[in-house]
């Protein structure tokens, strides 16, 4: 199946859930585009996971719509759909040769070469139960089993999380050769700012349920600026819309969108990394500390 690519690969229109009196998801709204890597950014409890249970149709949110390449989550879109849930839940019982039996009878796009290539290169032995797998194997198993489906959009949850750093890095490249070699949609989460940098072209940051920053990398830190100074000179930062003021040491650090030239006078400015902008947004996460941001 050919991927629209003038349609969002994800569209997250107004989305709100609760669960009980927590508010997990609250009018939260932006799309990912068709292709490449986009990461979904946001502290413990931001609403990452709900999101993309939503997306992946485990979840009917409460409120507003979620549209998966240009169709509402449903049948007809579930099987373009790879989704990776953070504990990586498999049956411990089947060995890694069964599960990808399994992924081969219930996934009529199963792609049986690539699965065992996939498992190949990520040494998992195929007689080995998978309630016995090391967790880091086990998340590269449920990802074998979410790529080898072939999917146009994947949905993955933390999944760098329990992977040591040479698993990471393959990981990684294996996300992206599918990416530059399919067009696949990844979408994936993660609270850990260094994972994804050079990773992603796209970043959402959600806080508190909401997006509150979504573009691509290049653009969005482009359009910020880092003010370095004494504490009463970033107060004068009259005009500019004030993400984040932090103290380090003697200097105040100020995170300001500003699309503009670096200004002239006694700041320090300087255009943020992925990680100084990411971080500055996950610590002004929620309106309150924002406002008394604003108001420094
Ligand atoms: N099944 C559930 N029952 C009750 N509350 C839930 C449930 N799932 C999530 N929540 C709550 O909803 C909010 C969002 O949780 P969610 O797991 O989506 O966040 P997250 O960004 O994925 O967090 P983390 O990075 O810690 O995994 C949290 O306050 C969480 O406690």
């Amino acid at each position: 199946m050919s991927t629209d690519r003038t349609v969002p690969a994800l569209d997250v229109a107004g989305v709100s859930h609760s669960f009980g009196r927590r508010r997990a998801l609250y009018d939260c709204s932006f799309t990912v585009p068709v292709g490449g890597v986009t990461a979904l950014i946001g502290r413990n409890g931001a609403g990452k996971s709900t999101l993309l249970r939503a997306a992946s149709g485990l979840l009917r949110p409460d409120g507003g719509e979620v549209r998966v390449l240009g169709e509402p989550v449903g049948d007809r879109s579930l099987p373009r759909i790879g989704y990776v849930a953070q504990q990586a839940p498999l049956y411990p019982m089947l060995t890694v040769a069964q599960t990808l039996a399994l992924g081969r009878r219930l996934n009529p796009r199963w792609d049986a070469g690539y699965a065992q290539h996939l498992t190949d290169d990520a040494a998992l032995p195929s007689t080995a139960r998978v309630g016995t797998l090391a967790p880091g194997h086990r998340s590269r198993l449920a990802l074998v089993m979410a790529l080898a489906k072939r999917p146009e959009l994947l949905l993955l949850d933390e999944p760098l999380a329990s992977l040591d750093p040479v698993a990471r890095t393959e990981v990684i490249g294996t996300l992206m050769a599918d990416v530059a070699e399919r067009g696949t949609t990844v979408l994936l989460s993660s609270h850990v700012v260094a994972d994804i940098d050079g990773v992603c072209d796209h970043v959402v940051v959600l806080a508190e349920g909401r997006a509150c920053l979504v573009g691509e990398v290049e653009p969005v830190l482009a359009g910020h600026l880092v003010a370095v100074g004494a504490g009463f000179e970033i107060s004068t930062l009259d005009g500019a819309e004030v993400i984040e003021v932090r103290t380090a040491g003697r200097d105040a650090i100020a995170l300001v969108r500003s699309a503009g030239p670096v200004p002239a006078g006694d700041l320090a400015w300087h255009r943020p990394t992925l990680e100084e902008l990411l971080l500055g947004y996950l610590r002004a996460a929620g309106p309150e500390l924002k406002r008394e941001v604003s108001a420094a």
